[in-house]
């Protein structure tokens, strides 16, 4: 579940929010699987501003954790719950880390991890600093870093006056996933992809992130985001990192995040002619929204990377909400095979594709051509992870545990995250006109005109299927 070299495990964990959204939805669930597991080593003391009881909280955790559609066994919930402690306070409050001081005790090893509201993340580092809470610590913060480069480089610098790097964990969730931590290992350990992995076998890329359903519940949240910021600075880039990086040196965590930042770098700011934004058709009519919103749910960018191994080929992302189907998958096309006298129809067969499928049932297929009754046939050579390889940990089990054990590779560095920024920037500072879009389908229809010249965008491949969509 873990790289090499290590640091020493955590045996304290500090959640701050734990009575928040993403604690009842994945945090708690995730601890509960990582005792039953036999995987949490660590006392628990969860933060946050409800005055409760630790009892109260430990019963409304239970229900939480079943709530996520997760089995509860009465044993492994009371071995969970004896680690729990909950602490109420409010974290502006310097009086709350001297309580939480109390509670942790001398010498121990801390992971603090702040789920919360991000404006708070550099006050509570602040104050963890002030009360002596993170010598051997680490400090593990949720998304986003940031809202543009400035922020970001802010967050940073407001951070690292009290941590250093090697303390600091910037979730993103998408690096938890096994599919995108697959790839390193698919990429480099096959030379059968390896050998097609480059500029001379690849003519582009498309990433897609598409999402069934619209932004119900959470509107205040996402208004003043969007789909840029949601999904495409952090895990999209986080994957076209994944896709374009050269292999790492060695194990560490530091080699596979140079090489990550590395190929970071060689990508060219996003024009803002070569994107297209969407709002499907409601949107404002969401509470939360705010009236007359200009906030897109659907982004199409081409990007380009300036380096000897991919130069030429574009990448083409999209991410959208309320779209045909939840699917999030990487595709190469493959340059075209010439024209041969011998082949069965005058025309030229569908390039072939590599297809590396994230969400949902992960999995990679191999599209070839094969010719039947005189004409060209689509043949799928597809495989399914959990199928041939097993359940992997969810990804907020293993970024919990990646976190205590001070596994770093599963976290953003500082240069990758800035960098992302300054690619997506000139989009934020100029953003394209914004267009509508119906639900249910593809966006705005202007986004087939970001890939003239290049393949149509490509439906994905269906889940179990083995073929695509479309
Ligand atoms: N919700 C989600 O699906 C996801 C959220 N995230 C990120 O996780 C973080 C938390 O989000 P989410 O859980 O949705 O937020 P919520 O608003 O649901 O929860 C915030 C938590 O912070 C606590 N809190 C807020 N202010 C204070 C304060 N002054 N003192 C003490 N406690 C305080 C709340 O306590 P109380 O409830 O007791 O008031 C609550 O436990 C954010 O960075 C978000 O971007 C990331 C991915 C998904
Ligand atoms: O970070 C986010 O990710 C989810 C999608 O994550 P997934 O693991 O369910 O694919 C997205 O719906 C949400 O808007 C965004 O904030």
């Amino acid at each position: 579940m873990t790289r090499t070299g290590r640091p020493e495990g955590a045996d304290t964990l500090v959640v701050f929010g734990i009575t928040g959204d993403l604690a009842r939805k994945m945090t708690l669930r995730a601890l509960y699987r990582l005792e039953a597991r036999g995987l949490l080593d660590c006392r628990v003391i969860g933060v946050a501003a409800d005055d409760l009881t630790t009892a109260d909280f430990v019963a409304q955790a239970r229900e939480r954790v079943a709530a996520t559609g997760q089995r509860v066994d009465d044993d492994t919930f009371r071995r969970f719950a004896a680690r729990v402690t909950y602490l109420h306070g409010d974290v502006t409050d310097a009086a709350l880390y001297t309580r939480l001081s109390a509670e942790i005790g001398p010498g121990h090893r801390t992971l603090h991890y702040l789920e919360m509201p991000p404006r708070l993340f550099g006050p509570i580092v602040e104050r963890l600093g002030a009360a002596g809470l993170v010598e051997h610590a680490r400090v593990a913060v949720e998304k986003p870093f940031g809202k543009d480069l400035a922020s970001a480089r802010a967050l940073n610098a407001r951070l690292h006056a009290v941590l250093r790097e090697d303390q600091l964990l910037r979730v993103d969730h998408f690096l938890g996933k096994e599919p995108v931590i697959e790839l390193e290992y698919l990429r480099f350990a096959n030379r059968a992809l390896a050998g097609l992995w480059d500029r001379d076998s690849v003519s582009a890329v498309q990433i897609t992130m598409a999402e069934d359903f619209g932004i119900e519940g959470r509107g205040s949240f996402y208004d003043p985001v969007g789909a840029l910021r949601d999904v495409v600075q952090n895990h999209l880039l986080q994957v076209l990192a994944a896709v374009t990086m050269d292999p790492p040196a060695d194990a560490g965590a530091d080699s596979l995040r140079d090489r990550k930042a590395e190929v970071l770098k060689a990508v060219r700011a996003a024009d803002p002619r070569r994107s297209v934004r969407g709002q499907y058709t409601g949107y404002r009519d969401t509470p939360g929204v705010a009236a007359g919103s200009d906030t897109e749910t659907y982004i199409a960018l081409r990007l380009e990377i300036d380096n000897w191994k991919w130069i030429d080929v574009p990448f083409f992302l999209r991410a959208g909400k309320n779209l045909p189907v939840r699917d999030t998958e990487v595709r190469l096309i493959l340059r075209r095979a010439p024209r041969l006298a011998f082949l069965p129809t005058p025309h030229q067969a569908e390039p072939n594709q590599i297809v590396l499928r994230i969400d949902p049932d992960p999995g990679v297929c191999l599209q070839l051509v094969a010719q039947g009754e005189q004409t060209w046939r689509p043949l799928h050579l597809d495989a399914s992870f959990v199928r041939d390889l097993g359940e992997p940990p969810e990804p907020y089990e293993r970024l919990l545990h990646g976190a205590l054990t001070g596994d770093h590779s599963l976290f953003t560095r500082e240069d990758g995250v800035e960098e992302a920024w300054r690619i997506v920037q000139p989009l934020l500072d100029d953003p394209a006109p914004l267009l509508p879009y119906a639900p249910g389908t593809w966006g705005p229809a202007e986004a087939a005109d970001l890939v003239t010249g290049h393949p149509p965008w490509h439906d994905p491949w269906t889940a179990g299927s083995g073929a695509p969509a479309g």
